[in-house]
């Protein structure tokens, strides 16, 4: 890989680095980020994705000053929040809370967001949001239960994972869908372009 540049994902979702790969990005090492996510009271959905996405950078790339082989990476990080208007609704780790959120989901439309930071060792980052409207159709109590006795919605913003069984909750998406899963593809290859780092062919005059 010489010439290329380094780039660390420095996230703990399967989910990302598949759809990175899908695009032909295989990242020289992964570095979860160590942040506390809590959204801060009153914060809007999409600032909230931004904000996070951003602190995740700053502590990899922190993280990062102490691994030699690392030092000079480019560091992509991401964040989706569920959000129903205003309310931000949880990455659900108790069953509880993906109940909630499923019941508040059903029916209606909802938003994803998901922001991108791609940082550079001199501390330059360059961010974007990309924003996905999504309706489901309404969930009866037996749709809910089977879905929580799926486990599926362990670990999930909004407790659902669109490329899973909750694929069958959606009747419309706006947008983009990889944006859903965790990573808008076009926008996080335009970045990695943006820096210089190769692009397989084909990929970025994507529509
Ligand atoms: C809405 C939705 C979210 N998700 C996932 C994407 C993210 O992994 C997770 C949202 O939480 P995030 O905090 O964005 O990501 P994460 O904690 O999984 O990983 P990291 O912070 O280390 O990058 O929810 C799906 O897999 N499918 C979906 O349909």
């Amino acid at each position: 890989m010489s010439g290329r540049p380094k780039l660390v994902l420095a996230s703990g979702s399967p989910r990302r680095l598949a759809l990175l790969n899908q695009a032909g990005i295989e990242p020289t090492a992964l570095r979860p980020a160590d942040v506390d996510e809590t959204p801060i009271k009153g914060e809007l959905p999409r600032a909230c994705a931004n904000r996070l996405a951003r602190a995740k950078a700053e502590a990899a790339l922190k993280a990062l000053q102490l691994d030699d082989d690392l030092r000079g990476a480019l560091v992509l990080t991401a964040d989706t929040v569920v959000a129903v208007g205003r309310r931000i609704l949880p990455k659900a780790e108790l069953v509880d809370e993906a109940a909630q959120c499923l019941r508040l989901l059903s029916g209606r439309n909802h938003r994803v967001y998901t922001a991108v930071c791609l940082a550079t060792p001199k501390q330059t980052f360059r961010q974007r949001l990309v924003e996905s409207r999504v309706r489901f159709r309404r969930l009866t109590e037996e749709d809910i239960k089977a879905y929580l006795d799926s486990g599926e919605w362990r670990g999930k913003a909004g407790g659902y994972a669109v490329q899973g069984i909750a694929g069958s909750f959606v009747v419309k998406i706006v947008g983009s869908y990889t944006n859903i899963v965790g990573l808008p593809l076009y926008d996080t290859v335009a970045l990695l372009s943006g820096e210089g780092f190769p692009i397989r062919d084909g990929w970025l005059n994507a529509g």
